[in-house]
């Protein structure tokens, strides 16, 4: 039987500056050394919002909550074998210093900044649906 799409959530967070964080991802992962908005694989019955709330948690050490998370847009792929769903979110507020504990490297972009970054092949349209969002 063909395997259930895989969710991934993922956060544009916004500054007051309106620059977004994106990080990247470390050697040892899949697509270690592309960019990517903090976030991750939605666990069995979990709530997608619920997840991206942990993900930003366990990833950068803030707190935020459902109602801070305003649904973007949404991108498909595939991940191998496996069809890809990934949930794009923005987050303009949340509590704490942002201090990636994963990522080997991190930076604050205005959005036509991002169109430079080398991303993940579904992320691409996540970029061109923020540029016109913000
Ligand atoms: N977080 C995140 N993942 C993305 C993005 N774009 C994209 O294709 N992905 C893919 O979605 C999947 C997310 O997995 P992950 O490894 O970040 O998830 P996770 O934090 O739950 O990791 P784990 O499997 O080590 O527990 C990866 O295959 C990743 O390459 C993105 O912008 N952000």
């Amino acid at each position: 039987m063909a395997k259930q799409p895989l969710v991934v959530v993922a956060a544009a967070l916004v500054d007051s500056n309106t620059r977004i964080f994106v990080q990247q991802r470390p050697p040892g992962k899949a697509m270690a050394g592309l960019w990517e908005f903090p976030g991750g694989k939605v666990e069995p019955g979990e709530q997608p919002e619920a997840a991206l709330v942990r993900e930003l948690r366990e990833e950068l050490a803030i707190e935020t909550e459902t109602a801070c998370l305003a649904p973007a847009t949404f991108a498909t792929g595939m991940i191998e074998d496996r069809q890809l769903l990934l949930l794009l979110y923005v987050c303009r507020k949340w509590k704490g210093q942002v201090v990636p504990t994963e990522a080997s490297d991190s930076r604050w972009l205005h959005k036509q900044q991002l169109f430079a970054l080398d991303m993940p092949p579904a992320d691409q349209p996540l970029v061109a649906m923020l540029d016109a969002l913000l």
